[in-house]
């Protein structure tokens, strides 16, 4: 039980890499502030951290997900923290996403050698990354830059930059900003060139679906507006069938207009060379946020979105 009906420490389960480990303590030490309850991160590892295959090949990013949730599930930890652009789009059995706290900027960035910017990188050049929608974007800008799949952690990432095994990396601003390595940022990349996942640089807290009183809780710790972002977001992604690796982007803002909140939405759908692109926005109402998202991605599989992403 809680401190409110007795004492509980809250285990909060973590992956344990250096982003997840300090993502986990950001959400337990808002949970100890805001809500006054003791706290601990237990480490859970998954098959995704272990297993150095391409992602594609042992389950998509769902792999990081899949054993936190199965911790919740059994009773080892009482919440778990994921990067939500993580998450697969289809809920979870006996799994409640409990809250959406405050977004870091949604942004992608570049890390590149001598401070380059993407435009500055002479054609040839060597861009690292493990993300179908970054190489896809990163060819379509037409730089004649050389995509490079990599893999790892975003410290290993870096390193490949510091060791001039590519000449760049293209990384979430998010990660970067939560391990303190955000000075290192050598261009953030406009969403006008790279449209960032959906979800991307936000949190999502999840608890079991029967633990009411947990429930109820975390959800003051929900930013209302961060929420109908990503909500809007991943209908997107749910609504044109495509995984958390497809080349799909999009990006959500509310905007505080006279009348109210209004949800501002953008999204991409490309072939896998970048060669062909579908791009669409949308807005309306931020509590029908799903429902803007989904109606987003009807106007882009009426423009051949699912033909694009058959083609991969
Ligand atoms: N795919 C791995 C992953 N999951 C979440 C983040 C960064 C944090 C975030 O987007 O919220 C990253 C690293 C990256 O894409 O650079």
């Amino acid at each position: 039980m809680s401190a409110v009906t007795g004492a509980r420490t809250l285990r909060v389960g973590t992956r344990a890499s250096r982003l997840a480990t300090t993502q986990s303590q950001h959400v337990a030490d808002l949970i100890t502030r805001e809500l006054g309850e003791p706290t601990a991160l237990v480490e859970v590892t998954t098959e995704g951290d272990t297993n150095r295959a391409p992602l594609a090949q042992i389950g998509g990013t769902g792999v990081f997900v899949g054993a936190l949730r199965e911790a919740l599930l059994r009773g080892d930890v009482d919440v778990a923290v994921h990067s939500l652009k993580d998450l697969p789009t289809a809920p979870a059995d006996g799994i409640a996403l409990a809250a959406v706290p405050p977004r870091e900027d949604p942004r992608d960035a570049v890390v590149a050698r001598d401070g380059l910017t993407l435009g500055e990188l002479p054609a040839g050049s060597r861009v690292g990354t493990g993300s179908p929608r970054r190489a896809a974007q990163l060819a379509a800008l037409g730089l004649g830059l050389e995509v490079v799949a990599i893999r790892g952690n975003v410290d290993t990432r870096l390193r490949k930059v510091a060791d001039g095994e590519v000449d760049a990396v293209v990384l979430a601003r998010a990660g970067l900003a939560r391990i303190g390595r955000v000075d290192e940022v050598t261009e953030t990349l406009d969403p006008l060139q790279m449209l960032p996942a959906p979800g991307q640089g936000a949190l999502a807290i999840e608890c079991r679906a029967d633990d009411e009183h947990l429930r109820a809780l975390l959800a003051s710790l929900q930013d209302r507006r961060a929420r109908a972002t990503v909500d809007a977001e991943r209908a997107v992604l749910a609504a044109l069938e495509a995984g958390c690796s497809a080349p799909v982007g999009a990006l959500a803002e509310v905007a505080e207009g006279d009348d109210g909140d209004e949800l501002w939405i953008r999204a991409v759908a490309l072939a896998a060379d970048g060669s062909v692109e579908i791009r669409r926005s949308a807005s309306g109402d931020p509590s029908d946020a799903a429902g803007v998202g989904h109606r987003l991605a009807g106007e882009m599989l009426a423009d051949g979105a699912a033909e694009l992403m058959d083609n991969q």
